[in-house]
C-alpha cells in the first residue's frame, strides 16, 4: 500500500521494453539519433503543431530553463502559493532566470489560481516602474498540487489575463496525462489552442524513468533556449535514450493508459474515504487525493504498512482544517497502483 508520490513508482514495461529495444550498438549522440528525431517528430504530431522540444533530467529542471526562456530584469512570475516552483524547487526558478520574483496569486479555488486572483495581482503591479520591477510569466500546474485540474474555459481566462499584460503562460505539466485524461481533451486542447505558450511536460511521473521535456509552441521563444539548456547542463549525449522511454510512453497510447489507470485508483480511494465518513480538502480530479481522515485511522493503516505523508497544515485553506483528531492526508496514485492495494487500505479506515 505505497502512496507516497508517484516519484517513487517503477517504470512501466512499455518504457523498459523500449529501452532494451535500443539499447545496443552505436548512435549520434545529442539527439541527432534516429529515435530522437522520432520522438520529436511524434511529440509534433500530438500536439498538432511544430512545437520545438527539449528534453531536461527532471521537471524542476523544465520548470526553471521554460521561465527563463521568457525573463527579463526585475521580472515577476505569478503564481499560486502552493506551486511547485514556489514551494519545492530551492529557488531554481529564480536562480536560473537571474534572479526573478515569484508572486504568489490569492484567491485561489480548489488548488488553483483564478483569472480574477490575478487580474487584482497584476493591478498591484505598477507598469513601467523599475522600482518594482517586470511581470514577466504566469506559471500554471496542470494536475495542480492538490490534484485538482484546470479546465479549459480557466486555462483560457487565466491566458486572457496575462495577455493584457503581453506575458507569457507556463504550465507546469509534471502530471499532464494524468489532467488531459481527466478533461477528455486533445494535448493542442489543454495546451497552445488554450492560450499556454511554453509546457514542461512530464513523462517520468507516469511511467517513465526519467524522461521530462520543455516544449514551445511559439518556435521564436525557442530561440536561445538550446544555449540555455546546455549552459544548465541538461543536454544529454545520449538522448536517444530518453527518446526511447518516450517511444515505449507514447507507443499504443501506453501513456495515457497507465494515467487513466492512476486516476482510477485514486477516484476509488477518494470515494471509499468519504463513504467511510472521511472527506476530501479537494477534489480528486487526477492521480492524487488530499483526504481528511481521524489521526486513530492514520495511525492503523501506518501500522498495517501503509505508506503515505501528511499534507503540511500551512497548506490548507482556513475553511479546511482538520480538527484536532483528523489529519491531512496526500494518497498519490501511479500506473503500477493495484486494485487489491486501494481496497486493503480501504478496509483498514
Ligand atoms: C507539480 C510538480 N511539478 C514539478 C515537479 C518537479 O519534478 P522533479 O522532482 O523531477 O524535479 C514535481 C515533482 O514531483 C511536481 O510534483
Ligand atoms: C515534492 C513533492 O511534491 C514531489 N514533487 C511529489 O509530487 O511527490
Amino acid at each position: 500500500m505505497n502512496f507516497a508520490s508517484d516519484n517513487w513508482a517503477g517504470a512501466a514495461p512499455s518504457v523498459m521494453a523500449a529501452l532494451a529495444r535500443h539499447s545496443a550498438g552505436p548512435a549520434p549522440a545529442y539527439g541527432n539519433d534516429a529515435v530522437t528525431q522520432g520522438v520529436i517528430q511524434q511529440f509534433r504530431d500530438i500536439f498538432e503543431t511544430d512545437a520545438a522540444v527539449y528534453y531536461t533530467a527532471t521537471g524542476t529542471a523544465a520548470n526553471a530553463l521554460a521561465l527563463t526562456a521568457y525573463a527579463r530584469p526585475g521580472g515577476i512570475i505569478f503564481c499560486h502559493p502552493e506551486a511547485h516552483i514556489q514551494v519545492d524547487e530551492c529557488g531554481a526558478a529564480e536562480f536560473m532566470t537571474g534572479g526573478s520574483k515569484l508572486v504568489s496569486v490569492g484567491g485561489q479555488v480548489n488548488g488553483k489560481i483564478t483569472a480574477d486572483g490575478l487580474a487584482s495581482a497584476l493591478a498591484a503591479l505598477p507598469e513601467g516602474s523599475a522600482m518594482h520591477g517586470q511581470a514577466a510569466a504566469v506559471s500554471i500546474t496542470q494536475a495542480s498540487e492538490h490534484g485538482t485540474v484546470y479546465s479549459l474555459e480557466e486555462i483560457r481566462a487565466i491566458k486572457a489575463q496575462a495577455e493584457s499584460r503581453r506575458l507569457p503562460l507556463h504550465m507546469d505539466g509534471a502530471r499532464f496525462a494524468n489532467a488531459l485524461v481527466s478533461l477528455g481533451v486533445t494535448p493542442a486542447e489543454m495546451t497552445w489552442k488554450a492560450g499556454v505558450d511554453v509546457l514542461s511536460f512530464g513523462g517520468t511521473k507516469n511511467g517513465c524513468w526519467c524522461a521530462e521535456a520543455v516544449i514551445f509552441f511559439n518556435q521564436e521563444a525557442a530561440r536561445s533556449f538550446e544555449y540555455l539548456r546546455k549552459r544548465a547542463g541538461h543536454e544529454f549525449s545520449k538522448a536517444r535514450f530518453v527518446s526511447a522511454q518516450l517511444e515505449g510512453y507514447f507507443e499504443n497510447g501506453n501513456w495515457l493508459q497507465t494515467a487513466r489507470h492512476a486516476n482510477a485508483m485514486a477516484a476509488k480511494l477518494s470515494e471509499g474515504i468519504v463513504a467511510s465518513g472521511g472527506r476530501m480538502a479537494w477534489p480528486t480530479e487526477a492521480n492524487e487525493v488530499f483526504a481528511i481522515i481521524e489521526k486513530v485511522q492514520a495511525d492503523r493503516l501506518r501500522q498495517n504498512g501503509a505508506v503515505f505523508h501528511p499534507w503540511p497544515e500551512h497548506a490548507i485553506p482556513a475553511e479546511l482544517k482538520p480538527s484536532e483528531n483528523e489529519i491531512c492526508v496526500r494518497l498519490v496514485a501511479s500506473f503500477a497502483t493495484e486494485s487489491t492495494e486501494t481496497e486493503r487500505f480501504l478496509s483498514l479506515l
